[in-house]
């Protein structure tokens, strides 16, 4: 499977405030870049603090982008994607609408109840882990499920367990010209973080977006050069 992360930091490096509201960060050519990116995807997905916090839609948004992938016999918007260990997605949380196939990858922590509420919403449940929604199974079972193509649209947590795992292929980051600071406010990559042996990047194309940067990288393996 092919997994790729974009997300917007401040200049400062958050992806939202120290309250986890969400910040726009990225201006219209940088949200049409991210509905491309969405279109060339099979799925998105995104940790549940990224529900509970924005409640996102996570559709592609574009009528034309929509119809060229109709056109090729995929759904007019990928699948979505949440990890939820214990199933706390909000029954009524807008991925759950039916605008497109919906994951909720739970462990087995989740009570038989909340995996039912969540398939009852809309959702179909796909169990990975035990007490946390372990990558490598959910994976897998995403890819069994014809998913070849992965976008992680965060948060911080996430993103930073997706590196942690060595799934990574590629990243993408819009830097806002904006200070958000928060010693509390997520980053990129939270978690508990790299001590001795990090991912490196190879940086591949920069170039303005709106009134931000655009860095765009490749992920080339895990060194402690950088320590
Ligand atoms: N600027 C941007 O581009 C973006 C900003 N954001 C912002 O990020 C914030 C949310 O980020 P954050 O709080 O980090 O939450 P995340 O969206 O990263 O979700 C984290 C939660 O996912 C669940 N989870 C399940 N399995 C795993 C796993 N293997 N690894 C990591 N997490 C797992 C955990 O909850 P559990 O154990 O209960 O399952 C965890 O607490 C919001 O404020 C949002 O606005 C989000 C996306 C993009
Ligand atoms: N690319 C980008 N730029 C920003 O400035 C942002 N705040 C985000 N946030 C992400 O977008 C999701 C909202 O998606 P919908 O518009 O509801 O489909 C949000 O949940 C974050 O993942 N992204």
């Amino acid at each position: 499977m092919h997994v790729f992360v974009n997300a917007a930091a401040s200049a400062d490096g958050k992806l939202s405030t120290r309250r986890r509201e969400q910040v726009r960060i990225s201006g219209p050519e940088d949200f049409a870049r991210v509905d491309r990116l969405r279109a060339g995807a099979d799925a998105v997905l995104v940790g549940v603090g990224t529900v509970l916090a924005d409640d996102p839609h996570l559709t592609v948004d574009d009528s034309s982008l929509r119809a060229a992938r109709t056109d090729r016999d995929d759904p007019a918007t990928p699948a979505r994607v949440v990890l939820d260990s214990t199933g706390r997605t909000p029954t009524d949380a807008r991925i759950l609408d039916n605008a497109a196939t919906t994951y909720a990858v739970v462990s087995s922590a989740a009570t038989r109840s909340r995996r039912q509420a969540l398939a009852d919403a809309g959702a179909e449940v796909v169990v990975a882990g035990d007490d946390r929604v372990a990558l490598d199974d959910a994976v897998s079972a995403l890819a069994t499920r014809g998913i070849e193509t992965l976008m992680i649209e965060g948060g911080g947590e996430v993103i930073y367990s997706f590196f942690a795992a060595g799934l990574v292929d590629e990243l993408s980051v819009y830097v806002g010209s904006v200070i958000v600071g928060g010693r509390d406010a997520p980053t990129l990559a939270d978690g508990d973080g790299f001590v001795g042996s990090f991912p490196d990047l190879s940086l591949e194309d920069v170039r303005a977006v709106d009134d931000g940067v655009l860095l765009e990288y490749t992920v080339t393996g895990r060194s402690g050069a950088n320590g």
